[in-house]
């Protein structure tokens, strides 16, 4: 079967071949870095960084944009109603906190948020501020094109002008006539109230660092023109799938839409939307107050467990969060685990199964690649290849996750039992299927401490690229069993203060 995906503007599963063979060009929409992160907000991330895993493990080359927003009213207000916040560099006390240092330090908390359940940085995460002049072209094209004017009244606004537009609502099958207003000016100075802004002058009252100097005045920039400058920016006019929340479809996706295929690009070939985590069946939202933050979670549960009950519905439906839900994911992670500890001992020191992939500073539980991994690789096989058929159907078919977490249960459930009857080839072939199938879906990414990946720097890097080697000339060694040299590996990197564990899910190191 191809792949498919439900692409919610033409609301179709339909075939999805990339534009370019090979590869494939995804932007999703990131944080307005207003506050501090909730669940919902890392959910979305999951969701796209389980897309991106099963694409590349299929043998795709994948680019990604996830944008910060780090310009937006909502940031100003909460800057302008901050107090005693900010400090300068050098310890002076600011009464208010400044917005450009309010959004840094927010990026910062979605950063370590996602660091801390397994979400891959995206290949490119541009700023909203970064990108003005970009903002400023795609204005000037606009207007160009009769599609973009300047506010009739005084404001210094510039407005997309929905008339001009015939498919304005093509993404979300909506007539004109049908719309919400734009909330975001005064209707005064419109032509439509359904006209909404590319570029909002300064208001008095804005502090003037959140402005900048424009061909129609100063002020700054319209969200939804910012992900559409940045996408193309990146991804060129035309690319292979745009991505956020549901919540996101009207009206930023809808204007994003409007004003890139005005200005003539071919913009988004698919949009996929992830549904809304809820709580008590109500979004889990900053304005309404239910939320959940990862870190709260953390602190009831497992990484792995919060990474798993954040990923495991389809991308598309609601996930609900209730009391027992982590109990839940925990008790699924552990039977993934204990089928993993069980089938290394079984398998022992005969058969080792620590590939380089195996080894990590921080160490894992639920370490997924696996075993020959390189070997597999050599012989052409993608990583997708070695899970099982039920696996990639699922995840071929819109991204089923559900049914793939089925084919993951089946495969440990049937390795149960052939660690029962002592079938230890079985053991190795499901071993090997389980741990595909816990890298495709990130299961094993997550780092046990909620600090995740900070702990990295280029020296660590450096070093742990030296240790692997040594590792993996360590477990030759076992293989070949010439256990003199295996252990003078082992006593080399002791006298170097770096201990090697031999675990479950393969040998660990870490510094004495
Ligand atoms: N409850 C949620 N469940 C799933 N995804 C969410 C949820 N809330 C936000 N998202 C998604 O997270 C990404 C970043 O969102 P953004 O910063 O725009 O948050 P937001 O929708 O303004 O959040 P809030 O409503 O809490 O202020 C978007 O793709 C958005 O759709
Ligand atoms: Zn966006």
């Amino acid at each position: 079967m191809a792949q498919r995906f439900y692409d919610t503007q033409s609301a179709q599963v339909r075939d999805f071949v990339p534009l370019t063979e090979g590869q494939v060009s995804l932007y999703y929409c990131g944080a307005t870095v207003q506050g501090l992160p909730h669940v919902g907000h890392v959910r979305s991330a999951i969701a796209f960084d389980i897309l991106i895993r099963w694409l590349e493990a299929t043998g795709l080359r994948v680019t990604s944009v996830r944008n910060v927003t780090d310009i937006d009213d909502k940031i100003l207000e909460k800057s302008a109603a901050s107090y005693g916040e900010g400090f300068t560099a050098d310890g002076v006390y600011l009464e208010r906190e400044p917005w450009f240092a309010l959004a840094y330090r927010f990026e910062q908390e979605f950063t370590r948020a996602y660091d801390a359940l397994g979400v891959r940085r995206p290949t490119y995460e541009p700023r909203a501020t970064g990108h003005i002049t970009e903002m400023f072209e795609l204005i000037q094209r606009l207007i160009d094109a009769g599609h973009a004017y300047p506010a009739t009244d005084d404001s210094g606004d510039v407005y997309f002008d929905v008339r001009s537009w015939p498919r304005y609502g093509e993404l979300t099958r909506q007539r004109v006539e049908d719309m919400q207003d734009a909330p975001d000016a005064d209707p005064r100075g419109k032509r439509d109230p359904r006209d909404f802004a590319l570029w909002k002058g300064h208001k008095s009252g804005d502090p003037d660092t959140a402005s900048w100097a424009s061909p129609w005045g100063r002020g700054r920039p319209g969200w939804h023109l910012e992900c559409s400058a940045m996408s193309t920016k990146y991804l060129g006019g035309t690319f292979d799938i745009h991505g956020g929340g549901l919540d996101l479809r009207f009206p930023h996706h809808e204007n994003e839409l409007a004003q890139s295929a005005a200005a003539g690009d071919g913009f988004a070939n698919f949009w996929l939307h992830n549904g809304m985590v809820t709580f008590e069946g109500e979004k889990m939202s900053k304005s309404i107050g239910n939320t959940i933050s990862p870190h709260e979670m953390l602190a009831m549960a497992r990484p792995q467990a919060v990474r798993y009950f954040l990923g495991q519905a389809h991308y598309r439906s609601q996930l609900d969060y209730r009391p027992t839900s982590l109990q839940e994911a925990e008790a699924a992670v552990e039977r993934i685990e204990n089928f993993l500890t069980r089938a290394q001992q079984a398998l022992g020191a005969e058969t080792p199964t620590a590939g380089p992939d195996d080894v990590t500073p921080s160490g894992t539980r639920l370490a997924g690649a696996s075993a020959g991994s390189a070997d597999r690789a050599d012989r052409g096989l993608t990583l997708a290849d070695r899970a099982p058929a039920a696996f990639r159907a699922a995840m071929e078919d819109d991204l089923n996750v559900p049914q793939a977490l089925a084919a993951l249960h089946e495969a440990v459930r049937a390795g149960n039992t052939a660690l029962s009857s002592g079938d230890l080839e079985s053991v190795g072939a499901l071993l090997d299927q389980v741990r595909a199938m816990t890298t495709i879906l990130g299961l094993d990414a997550v780092p046990n401490s909620g600090d995740g990946p900070e702990q990295s720097s280029p020296e660590l890097d450096a070093l742990d690229q030296l240790v692997r080697s040594q590792l993996e000339a360590r477990a030759q060694a076992r293989a070949d069993k010439d256990w003199a040299a295996a252990d003078a590996i082992r006593d080399a990197l002791a006298g170097a203060g770096i201990v090697i564990e031999d675990g479950a899910d393969g040998a660990r190191w870490s510094l004495a």
